[in-house]
Formats: C-alpha cells, sequence, structure tokens
C-alpha cells in the first residue's frame, strides 16, 4: 500500500513534458506558452486620444467656461488610422476620433460633450490640464518588454495579448492528446437498450469530459470487453495518436480484471494499492513512452482518481506546475467518520458565507450517499472533503480541507 503524495510523486517523476511547436494564435488557444514573447515595438505605438473630440493647446482653453467659452477654428478631422502627419499652432483646434494620433503642437484632447460639436469653429465650455485624455506611448507595454513567459496558459486574454504585439504565431505546449477507454462485458453504449446485468457505459464520457476540463484534448474510444487479447490490440492501436491513455475498470481482485492482467510487466506499468477512498487500486506506467493510467471501474473512484493523479500529471505535461485544484479550508456542516489508515474523499457541497468584513469563510456540507458507484452525489457535489489518513472522528464545526471541483 503506498500513499497518495507517494502515487502521486511516482507519476510526476514519470510523466514526460511535451515537446514545444510552432502554432497559428488560434491554434494555440488553450496552450501553455514555452517562449517569451516580447513586443517589438510600444504599445500604443504613439500617443492617440482616448475620446472623441477636439485637439487643443491647453493654454488655450486654460479659461474657458460656459459663460465665457473658448473659441477655435478647426483645421480639418484626424481620423483612428490616419498617416498623415497633422499639426496645430496655438489659437487652432482639429476634431479627433479615439484612437487617432495625436497632432504635432497638440497637448490637450477636449471630448465632444464639453463644446457645440462645430465643424469649422468649435465653443469650448470647460478648460483642461496638459496631458488631458491622451494616451501616451507606451503606457500600455514598452518595446522590448516580456508580454508573456514560458508557462502562461494561453486563454483569451492571452492570445489577445499575443496579437496586439503582432505575432501571429506561439511556440507553445500543446494540449495533451488523451485517449479514454472504457472496459467491461457489463458495459453498452446510452441510447442502445439493455440487456439484464448490462449499464451503460458513463466513465468514458465522463473521464473524457474531465480531460477537456483539465485543459487537454480528450479522445473516447468505444468501449471494449472484458477480452484480454482486445484490450492489449485496443490500447496498442491507440498509442499513435495519444500522449496518454486513461483506463476504467479491470484493476481490481476479480478473475475477469484484464486491465490489470495484459499491462502487468508491459512497459514499466505497475499496479498499487493507494490508501485512499474511494480509488484504492491503481495503475500508471509508460508504454513505449507514453503515460498509462489505469483507473479504477466504479465511476466515483475513477473522477475521485483522476481529479488526484491525472490532472496534476497533465499539467506537468504541458510545462505548468502540477497544482491540485483549487483548495479552501472550510468549517464542517456535520459529524463525520473516517477510516484509519485511508485519506478519505467526500462528495460535498461548498457554500461561501458573506461575512460582515472582508475575510473569507466557508461551509462544507458532505453529501447524502458517498458509495463509489453512487454518481448522483457526486453530479450533484461542486467539492470533495479531503479528510487525512489520521482522521476518524470529526465533530461539525471543524476546519476541513476541501478541493473545489471544475464548474
Ligand atoms: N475482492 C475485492 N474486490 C474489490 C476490491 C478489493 O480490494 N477486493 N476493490 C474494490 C474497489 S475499492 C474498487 S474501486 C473496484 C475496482 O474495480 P475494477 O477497477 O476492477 O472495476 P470493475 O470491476 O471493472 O468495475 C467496478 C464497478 O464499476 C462499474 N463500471 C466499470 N466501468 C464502468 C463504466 N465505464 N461506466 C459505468 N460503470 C462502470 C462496474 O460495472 C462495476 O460495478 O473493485 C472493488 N472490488
Ligand atoms: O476504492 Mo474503490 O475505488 O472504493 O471504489
Amino acid at each position: 500500500m503506498r500513499t497518495v503524495d507517494e502515487h502521486l510523486a511516482d507519476i510526476l517523476a514519470n510523466v514526460p513534458v511535451l515537446p514545444p511547436l510552432d502554432l497559428a494564435l488560434l491554434e494555440a488557444a488553450g496552450s501553455v506558452l514555452a517562449e517569451p514573447v516580447t513586443a517589438p515595438v510600444s504599445l500604443p505605438p504613439f500617443d492617440n486620444s482616448a475620446m472623441d473630440g477636439y485637439a487643443v493647446v491647453s493654454a488655450d482653453v486654460a479659461k474657458a467656461s460656459e459663460a465665457e467659452p473658448a473659441v477655435l477654428p478647426v483645421i480639418g478631422d484626424i481620423a483612428a488610422g490616419d498617416s498623415g502627419v497633422t499639426a496645430i499652432r496655438p489659437g487652432l483646434a482639429a476634431r479627433i476620433m479615439t484612437g487617432a494620433p495625436m497632432p504635432a503642437g497638440a497637448d490637450a484632447v477636449i471630448p465632444v460633450e464639453w463644446t457645440d460639436g462645430g465643424a469649422a469653429t468649435v465653443r469650448i465650455n470647460r478648460s483642461a490640464p496638459p496631458g488631458h485624455y491622451i494616451r501616451r506611448s507606451g503606457e500600455d507595454v514598452r518595446a522590448g518588454e516580456i508580454v508573456a513567459g514560458p508557462g502562461t496558459r494561453l486563454g483569451a486574454a492571452q492570445l489577445g495579448m499575443l496579437a496586439a504585439v503582432g505575432r501571429a504565431r506561439a511556440v507553445v505546449r500543446p494540449k495533451p492528446r488523451v485517449v479514454v477507454l472504457s472496459t467491461g462485458s457489463e458495459l453498452r453504449e446510452p441510447g442502445s437498450e439493455l440487456a439484464p446485468g448490462q449499464i451503460w457505459d458513463s466513465n468514458s464520457f465522463m473521464l473524457t469530459a474531465a480531460v477537456i476540463e483539465a485543459g487537454g484534448v480528450g479522445y473516447r474510444q468505444t468501449m471494449v470487453e472484458d477480452d484480454p487479447r482486445k484490450v492489449l490490440e485496443t490500447l496498442e492501436d491507440q498509442l499513435m495518436r495519444a500522449d496518454a491513455l486513461v483506463t476504467s475498470g479491470g484493476v481490481s481482485m476479480g478473475v475477469r480484471d484484464v486491465v490489470k492482467e495484459v499491462l502487468t510487466g508491459v512497459g514499466t506499468v505497475q499496479f498499487h494499492k493507494v490508501r485512499m477512498r474511494p480509488g484504492k487500486p491503481q495503475g500508471f506506467g509508460l508504454l513505449e513512452g507514453t503515460p498509462i493510467f489505469t483507473l479504477p471501474g466504479n465511476p466515483v473512484s475513477a473522477y475521485v482518481s483522476f481529479q488526484v493523479f491525472v490532472r496534476p500529471a497533465l499539467r506537468a505535461m504541458q510545462g505548468l506546475a502540477p497544482e491540485p485544484l483549487p483548495t479552501v479550508t472550510a468549517v464542517l456542516a456535520e459529524d463525520l467518520k473516517s477510516p484509519a489508515g485511508l485519506t478519505h474523499f467526500l462528495r460535498a457541497t461548498l457554500a461561501h458565507n458573506r461575512g460582515t468584513h472582508m475575510q473569507q469563510s466557508y461551509t462544507v456540507t458532505p453529501a447524502e450517499g458517498q458509495g463509489s458507484h453512487q454518481l448522483a452525489a457526486l453530479s450533484s457535489a461542486n467539492a470533495l472533503i479531503v479528510l487525512p489518513e489520521d482522521a476518524v472522528d470529526v465533530p461539525a464545526g471543524s476546519p476541513v480541507e476541501v478541493l473545489r471541483l471544475p464548474s
């Protein structure tokens, strides 16, 4: 028997980091940057107006008021994208649009709302200090600055940043392609009829979705019956397209536990009992260099195993820190009993308490139905309570560690 931490450490010591790829920007969405991206120019590249209005010399409007507006001739319009060099002299104004380059000589922008909106001459009825509503070159990013470093996941804002500094491509660690395979002769495709003794395959859908939630590309492989030759052939076929394989079922003590039967001694795969509930029987290793996670078949066991072991491994493969799910401390709402010597993961509902001050406080309520076959309690939970190996009686009111489930 090994602890949860020992099993995770074994996995993290063995999963490979995926080699970098040069991808077009949108193909790189969701991947992890593997290079520093530097701005070739400053942003904004030139001083420009923050408002639709008039570019002026601030001294010309220093005394402007409703009662005594400043009246200035308008020499023309400057729109965003205009490249003509424009300049104004004291005593003149130029009509200017948001994002348009400031004309030389002007040092302030008067928003149109403070004027009569005139085209030939403009009446300005408020003063403004030098620099008013001007967005200065380089006040967002300076030329030569690193705008995103290796290890940054390219979400929407980060992709926008790369495009803004002119990048069409990026060198990234791609999303891991993970093939998910359910094993079990009792399994049928959802949507089909069940004969006595059969159930619909839920694990492969759940685990494929979990791969996607964890930032990978999930490929659901049709389930395979408990036939050693078919299981091995399917896994070998899938190695072609997989950065990692995840199976469910067939790793316990039964005479038909085929995954364990066919993979024992293959590659570096080993099977262990991990001191946890649910999720005791686990297998992990490399098949021709590709990590394979053989998770237990009970649906809740498979799910918890994925979050505790596979998710951090997929992060590590992308060059990210193998962090656990976001963790908070919460006050337990009910008494709990836990088996000594096992880390216990309980399905639960985490609620945020709105306090009178800024401090965060949470209450967590364990779900009814903590069996590893009871998917209903899992699907209505938003958190897992984690009780350590030495916890046995945990009274209501105790602070407990809680993993927030992806939502
Ligand atoms: N004698 C022992 N029996 C069991 C032990 C043990 O230590 N000694 N461990 C139990 C624990 S804990 C678990 S967890 C399970 C793990 O079993 P397997 O990984 O071999 O999984 P199966 O036997 O194939 O299935 C278990 C259970 O889950 C259902 N299942 C499997 N795949 C799916 C799927 N894709 N979708 C929905 N449901 C699935 C399956 O029908 C079984 O009911 O072993 C215990 N036994
Ligand atoms: O440990 Mo098993 O994974 O309870 O259901």
